[in-house]
């Protein structure tokens, strides 16, 4: 058989650790060092194994776990399986056999360390560099060699009996290799009484004076208690008094000075004697030795008020796979021959162990009696490491009945169960080669690893979403099966984990630990069903709906239905083709009820998400609402400052040409005594750069040719001169003078004639300034509509966006105001050019109505030294200078064509001026486009 050949509990040793199996509920922590050992990773000198931990570095890991364990306290999450450990003292024979190497070391109260020692399997693996040499565990509390019994049952079991009294489920059981103190914690010795006896003993005293001590409410099944009759009351009485008497008579013989005796016992398979019953630490003892101060805490504080406590106890073995009862009655005399026990369900799919026998005890001394008849019948063996080794699974179980007074009928009595159980010692199987004990021992391992295969898959399932949820095998050993409802919610469960110090059996004690270690990984959890269980329940449920009337009439047939075969393959083809309906049914029950639940999770789901949308959507209008009035705000100063810009550029605009049109007033008022000099001539500082500007502006800017000014001094010599010699000159004078007079006259009735160019351009440049202004502005608010286009859509088209839409509108109706005003005054610009224009021509046609003057000889001239006309302007006859001449040639109609004089560029200027206004200023956009 494979697994006589693994290590006792299953999990592979460092040898074995590079086969090819693998122990599950190790595998994380194996496949963690294999793989670093395939990826060629140094070993970790120290590993690590803590509740909920793998196998870890060990400065984090420490923490980690300790973390851990405090912060699943602190979130109130499930409540962890306390995991014990206990370390026995070496004996002297021990001692002197050099087992004290130092290998098992306590950190402190939580942490242990191990070391291989020399020789052990650990240290080879560790040498050959695939296995650390130390180790390091924590557990829930650890225990030294020094603990006294007392102590340690303070520490792990008064609660649990306390918990059991107020009405829970408590299962209490040992781990470890054999030889390393496991019955010797349970039971204890003589003078020093182990977790047992102390727990009946505090049990006693705490319900002191309120035992129910009647037969007729039995415990049977898994929790159900039964109205006895008064036959089956007294059938229980004589039971209960034959096993006492039993014991008396037992002890009685002990007693004697021949001392102890043992016997030899079938183990109830194939006839073949090996169990050899051996008397034992306890079986001196009449009375349970504690001492004085052990349960001083005792009382019946936290019981409910009126419930009496009717107590029962069983106690029962597994021995090779089969259950024995060891408290049977009346004692088997033919000890070839005992009883194999059954193991059933109840219709809530509990299991239980069919007919076992349950004594009611009425006092701690009865139900130690009790234990020492079991423990009498229990099966042990001389090893070669312990002398007197447990050979089974032990569990004493001490059912409470909390009997009401209401109810003492029986309905409605609670019951809650304290189960202790002493396993068997693992141990290497190639340490029993042969016989009955090699056949213990690899019964032994494998429901040990059977235990080990259901906490893995507990811890499995218990791991959340990660892992696809596994069954628990539970079915797998008979153990396992005992224990399956302390695991899956009915209870809970204690791990005791006891070593020995010795170097010996350390390969063996480092299993055990690795073993230990997934247990402290998990938590309690929640009642489950198992799944046979839950179709036998099924099964029986219509059933019983059927046969209600007739239950009701007959309560023996109820339990005898109750108490059905618990077993699935017992069902006949009939009944597995009904339940296969009953399931199909159920199937298609359950998805109604999943859809609906689904459908139930959806809806919550949803209000969920639309509570969290509209918390969202709050949130997200108030912060548009925010940043809606901030941008609102920007606009409205970018506006304001636009209408202040706006403002300052046009009234400095009317400023400059209120100046411009006093200054031009001025000027024409200066010069309107002077018309026949300087009324062309353009102010010097209004010429541009004629190179600067285009053609067209050039013309219009450039200053006509200056009016001929006579120069005073040598105008009056040439006169003089003119007068002597031609006596017309005279009278031409005369005319001369008149019509200069005249056309000073006219010349004084134009207004600007001289400047009106630089006005012109002036005011051009004022305009192109101004246009290429409202372009600038044009553009700015198409940048702001823009803007405020953008921050609208943010702003979910509300109601600021159209208050700033109206700011915008008004400054466009001003703009377009202040352009019209422009446009007007461009208007009135041209009206007074238009006006120049006609006086220019009146004047022109005045000087066209002029007599030309006849102009002096040039020999005259030459003889008066007037040989200086062209270029020495100033010193000629008006009359000769050529702009003179040309401008008053072409503005004189000819007599062929009077109607189209010859335009001067001047003039012309003026013409195109008239004919095509200067352009108006483009009309704003009236509205932004959103
Ligand atoms: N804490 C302890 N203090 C003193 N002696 C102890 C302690 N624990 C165990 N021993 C002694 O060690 C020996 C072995 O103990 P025990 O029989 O309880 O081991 P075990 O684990 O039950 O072994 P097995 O599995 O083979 O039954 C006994 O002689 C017992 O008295």
């Amino acid at each position: 058989m494979a697994l006589s050949l693994a290590s006792p509990c299953g999990v592979l040793s460092d040898e074995e650790e590079g086969g090819a199996v693998v122990f599950e509920s190790t595998a994380a922590d194996l496949g963690g060092l294999m793989g670093s050992r395939l990826h060629g990773v140094a070993m970790p000198e120290v590993s690590l194994i803590a509740p909920g931990q793998e196998l870890q570095t060990p400065q984090k890991e420490v923490k980690a776990g300790a973390g851990r364990r405090g912060s699943a306290e602190e979130e109130g999450g499930p409540e962890k399986v306390k995991v014990y450990l206990r370390i026995r003292p070496l004996t002297e024979g021990e001692k002197e056999r050099g087992e004290q190497q130092g290998c098992v070391s306590i950190e402190n109260d939580e942490t242990l360390m191990l070391s291989a020692p020399k020789n052990s399997n650990n240290m080879k693996s560790a040498e050959r560099g695939i296995a650390p040499n130390v180790h390091k565990f924590t557990f829930s509390q650890i225990f030294g060699p020094d603990t006294s019994q007392k102590e340690f049952f303070e520490c792990t079991m008064k609660e649990m009996v306390r918990d059991v009294l107020r009405g829970e489920n408590r299962l209490l059981y040992t781990y470890g290799v054999t030889n390393s103190g496991k019955t010797y914690t349970i039971q204890g010795t003589r003078s020093e009484a182990g977790l047992l006896p102390r727990a009946l003993v505090s049990v006693f005293q705490k319900l002191q004076g309120r035992l129910y001590s009647a037969l007729d409410l039995k415990p049977v099944l898994c929790q159900e208690v039964r109205w006895l009759n008064s036959s089956e009351v007294r059938a229980e009485e004589i039971r209960r008094e034959s096993l006492l008497k039993e014991e008396e008579n037992t002890t009685s013989q002990n007693s004697r000075p021949q001392g102890s005796t043992s016997m030899s016992c079938d183990s109830g398979i194939g006839g073949v004697s090996s169990t050899s019953y051996t008397a034992n630490q306890l079986e001196d003892s009449d009375s349970v030795c504690l001492e004085a101060d052990s349960l001083s805490h005792s009382g019946a504080e936290g019981l409910e008020e009126g419930v009496r406590f009717s107590i029962w106890v069983s106690f029962f073995e597994i021995y090779n796979e089969f259950l024995y009862d060891l408290l049977e009655t009346p004692p088997n005399l033919q000890p070839c021959k005992r009883t194999t026990l059954r193991l059933c369900d109840d219709r809530h799919g509990n299991p239980y162990v069919r007919d076992l026998t349950w004594i009611q005890v009425r006092s701690a001394e009865e139900a130690w009696r009790v234990l020492k008849v079991g423990r009498r019948n229990q099966s042990f063996a001389s090893t070669h490491l312990n002398h007197n080794s447990s050979r089974s699974h032990s569990i004493f179980s001490m059912r409470i009945l909390h009997v009401h007074p209401e109810n003492e009928s029986g309905k409605g009595t609670r019951i809650s169960e304290l189960s202790v159980c002493d396993l068997a010692g693992s141990e290497r199987c190639k340490d029993q080669r042969m016989g009955e004990r090699m056949k213990e021992a690899t019964n032994i391992n494998t429901s040990l690893h059977m235990l080990g295969r259901c906490i893995t898959a507990l811890r499995n399932n218990q791991g959340g979403r990660s892992r696809p949820a596994q069954v628990v095998p539970f079915r797998d050993s008979k153990l396992t099966r005992v224990l399956q409802g302390f695991f899956s919610g009915r209870g809970r469960s204690c791990m005791v984990v006891n070593i020995n110090p010795c170097a010996s059996t350390y390969d063996e004690t480092l299993q055990a630990l690795k073993f230990s270690a997934i247990a402290t990984q998990l938590v309690h959890g929640p009642s489950t069903k198992t799944r046979v269980a839950y179709i036998l329940s099924l099964l029986r449920e219509p059933a019983r709906r059927s046969n209600e009337s007739t239950l009701m009439e007959d309560e023996g047939e109820e339990e005898d239905s109750d108490e059905e075969e618990g077993d699935i393959t017992m069902l006949d083809s009939e009944a597995l083709l009904r339940a296969i309906n009953i399931l199909k049914g159920e199937v298609l029950r359950q998805r109604q009820e999943k859809e609906e639940l689904e459908a139930q999770v959806r809806e919550q789901v949803v209000s969920e998400m639309m509570e969290v949308i509209t918390r969202m959507e709050n949130d997200f209008s108030e912060t548009l609402d925010t940043q809606r009035a901030l941008v609102e705000e920007r606009y409205e100063s970018k506006i304001g400052n636009l209408q202040k810009s706006l403002k300052r550029y046009y009234s400095q605009e009317i400023e400059d040409r209120d100046d411009q049109i006093a200054r031009l007033a001025a000027e024409l008022k200066e010069r309107g005594g002077s018309a026949d000099t300087s009324v062309m001539a353009p102010p010097p500082d209004a010429v541009p750069n004629p190179e600067g500007l285009r053609r067209s502006r050039r013309l219009a800017s450039s200053p006509p040719p200056p009016f001929p000014s006579p120069p005073p001094e040598n105008w009056a010599k040439c006169e003089r001169s003119w007068s002597s010699a031609d006596p017309s000159y005279r009278r031409k004078r005369k005319v001369s003078g008149r019509v200069g007079k005249e056309l000073k006259r006219y010349q004084g009735l134009v207004s600007l004639p001289a400047p009106s160019g630089t006005l012109t351009a002036s005011v051009d440049r004022k305009l192109e300034e101004g246009q290429r202004s409202l372009r600038q502005l044009r553009t700015d608010l198409q940048h702001l509509g823009a803007d405020l286009q953008s921050a609208e859509r943010a702003c979910c088209r509300n109601t600021s966006g159209e208050r700033l839409r109206q700011a915008l509108s008004s400054a466009d109706d001003m703009l377009a105001k202040q352009d019209q005003s422009l446009v007007e005054l461009q208007n009135s610009l041209l009206l007074v050019k238009m006006d120049l224009r006609k006086k220019t021509d009146s004047l022109a046609q005045l000087h066209a109505l002029r007599p030309p003057v006849a102009p002096p000889t040039p020999g005259l001239c030459r003889k008066r030294g007037c040989e200086g006309a062209g270029p020495n302007a100033e010193n000629q006859h008006p009359e000769k200078r050529p702009f003179y001449r040309s401008l008053f040639l072409g503005r004189t109609p000819s007599k062929n064509t009077p109607a189209t004089p010859t335009l001067t560029p001047y003039s012309r200027i003026l013409r195109s001026r008239q004919q095509s206004p200067p352009p108006s200023p483009s009309p704003l956009r009236r509205r932004v486009n959103y």
